[in-house]
This record gives C-alpha cells, sequence and structure tokens, in this order.
C-alpha cells in the first residue's frame, strides 16, 4: 500500500510523516512534490527506508521516455511509470532505458491504463474515444503487458480482468481507494479497499482518505486492516 505524498513541499510531506508516525511506510512521489524537490527529495525518503513509486506518468516519444527512464533508474526507486497511450513501441523503449540504468536496482514499470478520474462519459464525450472505459482499459492492458511493462495502474474495478487476462503475476496498482461513505473528491472510479482485495489488486493508492482525514494515522489503520482482512 502506497501513501500518495501529495505535498507541495519536502517539509510539508515530512513534517506530516513525523507527525502522524508514517516513518518507514511505501509512498508514492508524484510530480507536485517531485517538481518542486528532484531527486534530492528520492535521496531522503530512501535515508529514512521508505519504498518508492515514482509517478510521473511519462508520455513523450519513444527516444525521449527512453532516455529519461536511463536517469531515472540511477535514482533507484521501486517503481516507475508512463501512459500506456504512448503505445507499443514507448513502452518497450521505456523498459530498455530502465533496464541500461548503470543501478543494479531495476525499478518496476508500470503503465498507467485509464485515469481513475475519468468514467465512460468523459472518453466518448470529451474525447471522442470509443468503447466503455473498461475495454479500453483492459485493451491498453494486454498492450502494456505484451511490450514489457510490469503491471499497470487501473482502478480496482479493472483488476479483475486484467488479471484473467494478463496472468496474475502481471501487476495492476489501484489509486481511488475510499472507506465506504468518504467524498470521492475528483475521482470517478472509487472502490474501497475491502473490493480491491476481492479483486486481486496487487497496490493499493492511498492519498486523501488518510492524508485530509481528522486522524490519518487512524485512516490509515482501517484502510490496511479492510484490505488486508476485509470487512468483518
Ligand atoms: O489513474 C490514476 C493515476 C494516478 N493517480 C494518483 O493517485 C493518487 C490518488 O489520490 P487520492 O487522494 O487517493 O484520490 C494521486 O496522487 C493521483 O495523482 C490517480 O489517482 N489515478
Amino acid at each position: 500500500m502506497y501513501l500518495a505524498l501529495d505535498f507541495s513541499t519536502w517539509n510539508e510531506a515530512r513534517t506530516f510523516i513525523d507527525a502522524h508516525n508514517f516513518q518507514g511506510v511505501p509512498v508514492k512521489v508524484g510530480m507536485e512534490l517531485f517538481y518542486r524537490e528532484g531527486p534530492r527529495l528520492i535521496e531522503n525518503l530512501k535515508q529514512d527506508n521508505h519504498d518508492i513509486f515514482l509517478d510521473l506518468k511519462l508520455h513523450d516519444i519513444p527516444t525521449t521516455v527512453m532516455k529519461a527512464m536511463t536517469n531515472i533508474a540511477n535514482l533507484e526507486v521501486d517503481m516507475v511509470n508512463v501512459h500506456a497511450l504512448g503505445g507499443s513501441e514507448m513502452i518497450k523503449r521505456a523498459k530498455e532505458g530502465l533496464i541500461s540504468g548503470d543501478s543494479n536496482h531495476e525499478p518496476k514499470l508500470i503503465a498507467v491504463t485509464v485515469l481513475t478520474s475519468m468514467d465512460d462519459t468523459s472518453l466518448y464525450k470529451e474525447l471522442n474515444i470509443g468503447g466503455s472505459v473498461n475495454e479500453n482499459v483492459v485493451r491498453l492492458a494486454v498492450t502494456a503487458n505484451k511490450n514489457g511493462a510490469d503491471g499497470v495502474v487501473c482502478s480496482v474495478q479493472e483488476a479483475k480482468e486484467i488479471k484473467d487476462v494478463c496472468g496474475s503475476s502481471f501487476l495492476t496498482v489501484t489509486p481511488g481507494i475510499r472507506l465506504q461513505g468518504s467524498d470521492g473528491n475528483d475521482q470517478k472510479r472509487i472502490a474501497t479497499p475491502a473490493l480491491a482485495r476481492e479483486n486481486g489488486a496487487d497496490f493499493l493508492v492511498i492519498g486523501r482518505t488518510v492524508t485530509n482525514a481528522q486522524d490519518p494515522k487512524s485512516a490509515y489503520e482501517k484502510v490496511q486492516k479492510e484490505w488486508r482482512n476485509g470487512i468483518k
């Protein structure tokens, strides 16, 4: 389970981690924090023994993504990602870039399918993309799988079908996690930790349910417990 460090500065993120005893938990670093703090942030988090999912969602021509991934590989994080919509060649080259880094520690390559902030209406009415979200997610997962990705970002709703189609070792990383009755915010495809468990998601990404909670530690533990044990 990755805690999304959606903060503007390392100082804010560290204050939150320390105040609520999240020392050493796996964390997800996104654009907001990385674009402010850069690679030294990763050094700081590694020194503090956090596993790191670097969520920069690369999407560019294959050569550019490959070269960027070579540099990212040297940060020795655990997981990185690209947008699957960049296509098969881009995904292949991203993997090549990760392999060709100087480090022996190769991060897992994850492809973002359809953002969890989108639903069927956003795809069709806004973007004129045919097919349901579910169909598009599964198709992108198959492309990612064929071209060397280790898994995908998807919603909990698609996790089971992706495992059926791509195999059980193909990873499903699922944001949009909410406790029963919590605000979905800008997310459209949300699900509880219990459903994530039922659908076989490998990793949860948990942000505002914890970071905006009155008692973040107890919200985190509730999510963790529900994910491990289901609702009892
Ligand atoms: O499809 C995606 C891909 C990435 N995310 C990221 O996950 C967290 C979710 O935050 P919540 O506060 O739990 O909604 C956030 O950092 C997103 O950038 C995603 O939500 N959906």
